[in-house]
């Protein structure tokens, strides 16, 4: 048995990937880590009987220690003390947001085994993550579906790649006339038309961030340039991703829309776990695709340029800028199309000057973090 170590466990992800684990016996799950969902956490400690307990927000460790004494807890500094661990064999980061980015680092440092959701850690810190991990001799095994799609499409097969084809479900707006963008209402916006995530990436898939964040993830985890990665809508969400070899040939990786199966193949790969629930070609009936619209969803264009740049780290910015004002969009603070403003000017006034050190990203990222609150304060909005 490998023991793993669960970033998120009370997440979407973090409790889907519970699920899977529960019914095999590979894995014994010997920590969890969470933010403040203390509730969720109280339910999966009685179940897990985990070894470990991170929890960000330190005020709930007096409490967990009345009800489960003899666990070892953890919180903020000390969560590289719990993924260093020696029995810690696995790690799974389905951390959302910033939160994500050092404990990626810290798993790939200390040589763990690793599945990465949070793909926010390979837009604020790609080179980084990948050239250590090359140097490690550590695999980052995808858990994202699109990044999952093309990790299962190549398999053994990279040498022959020419362009991944990376799909996008084109979010809940995609038939959404632009001038109607003013009247998006988070109720609206969380509304996603075929997958049921976390609220982040829910509102970043709304506004196509989301698409832009993967265009710089499949960048940095597959080694692509940016021609090589084209964006296709395809509404059905059904075709997860696709790759495109020298010879003209594309393999796509296709199934119903369900995080079950790249959590489960990010596991236990190369074999495949059993899901009752099969895709029907007959059923769909069509398949579509078309170009995105990178006239109304200007954050997917602003992230391909960022990735085309990516030697300047702009991905810091979008990410960092992105996470303030999807979180005041969330408390009714700004209106859905301040989003795209905001980060536009964030980037206007903070281009120069990004680190390459992991340390002083994740300070930066707190920096800009500060400075997009600063001027939504100023602007309240725009
Ligand atoms: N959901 C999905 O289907 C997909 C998600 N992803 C990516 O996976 C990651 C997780 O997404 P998802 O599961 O939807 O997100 P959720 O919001 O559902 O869960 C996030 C998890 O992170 C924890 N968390 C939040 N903030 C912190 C913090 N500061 N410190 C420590 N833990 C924190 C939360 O704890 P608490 O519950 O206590 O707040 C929760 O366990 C994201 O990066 C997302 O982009 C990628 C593809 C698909
Ligand atoms: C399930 C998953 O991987 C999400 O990232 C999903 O792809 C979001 O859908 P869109 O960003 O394509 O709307
Ligand atoms: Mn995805």
């Amino acid at each position: 048995m490998e023991n793993i170590l669960i970033l998120g466990s009370t997440g979407s992800i973090g409790q889907n990937a519970i699920e899977i684990i529960k019914k095999g016996s590979k894995y014994n799950i010997i920590g969890i880590a969470f933010n403040k969902n203390i509730s969720k956490a109280i339910e999966q400690i009685k179940l897990l009987k985990p070894k470990y307990v991170y929890v960000a927000k330190a005020d709930y460790i007096e409490q967990l220690k009345q009800l489960f004494p003899t666990i070892k807890y953890f919180t903020q500094d000390a969560l590289v003390d719990l993924i260093a661990k020696s029995d810690v064999d696995f790690v799974i980061n389905a951390f959302v947001g910033s939160a994500g980015i050092l404990p990626s680092y810290y798993a790939i440092y200390y040589k763990k085994k690793f599945a990465l959701a949070n793909k926010e850690s390979l837009v604020v810190a790609g080179k980084i993550l990948t050239d250590l991990a090359k140097k490690n001799n550590i695999e980052i095994i995808p858990i994202d579906s699109e990044h999952s799609a093309i990790y299962q499409c190549l398999d053994g097969k990279r040498q022959y790649l020419n362009k991944i084809i990376l799909t996008a479900s084109g979010g809940p707006f995609r038939q959404t006339d632009k001038e109607q963008f003013a009247n998006i209402t988070k109720e609206m916006a969380l509304h996603h038309p075929k997958w049921n995530m976390g609220a982040k990436i829910t509102i970043d898939s709304a506004t196509m961030m989301n698409k832009g964040f993967e265009v710089i993830e499949a960048g940095w985890l597959f080694d692509l340039e940016s021609h090589q990665i084209e964006v296709v809508v395809h509404k059905e969400c059904v075709m997860h991703s696709a790759v495109e070899f020298i010879d003209g040939s594309i393999i796509a990786q296709m199934a119903l829309p369900d995080m079950k199966l790249p959590i489960a193949y990010a596991l236990y790969k190369p074999h495949r776990i059993e899901f009752k629930n099969k895709l029907s070609f007959v059923d769909i009936g069509s398949l579509t695709f078309e170009k995105p619209d990178l006239e109304k969803f200007e954050l997917l264009a602003l992230a391909q340029e960022a990735f085309r740049k990516k030697d300047k780290n702009l991905g810091l910015l979008l990410n960092a800028a992105d996470e303030v004002c999807v979180e005041h969009f969330l408390e009714n603070k700004i209106k859905f199309t301040d989003i795209p403003k905001i980060i536009k000017q964030i980037i206007v006034d903070f281009e120069d000057n990004l680190s390459n050190n992991i340390f002083e990203l994740q300070a930066q990222t707190q920096m800009i973090k500060t400075q997009t609150i600063k001027l939504i304060e100023k602007t309240r909005g725009f």
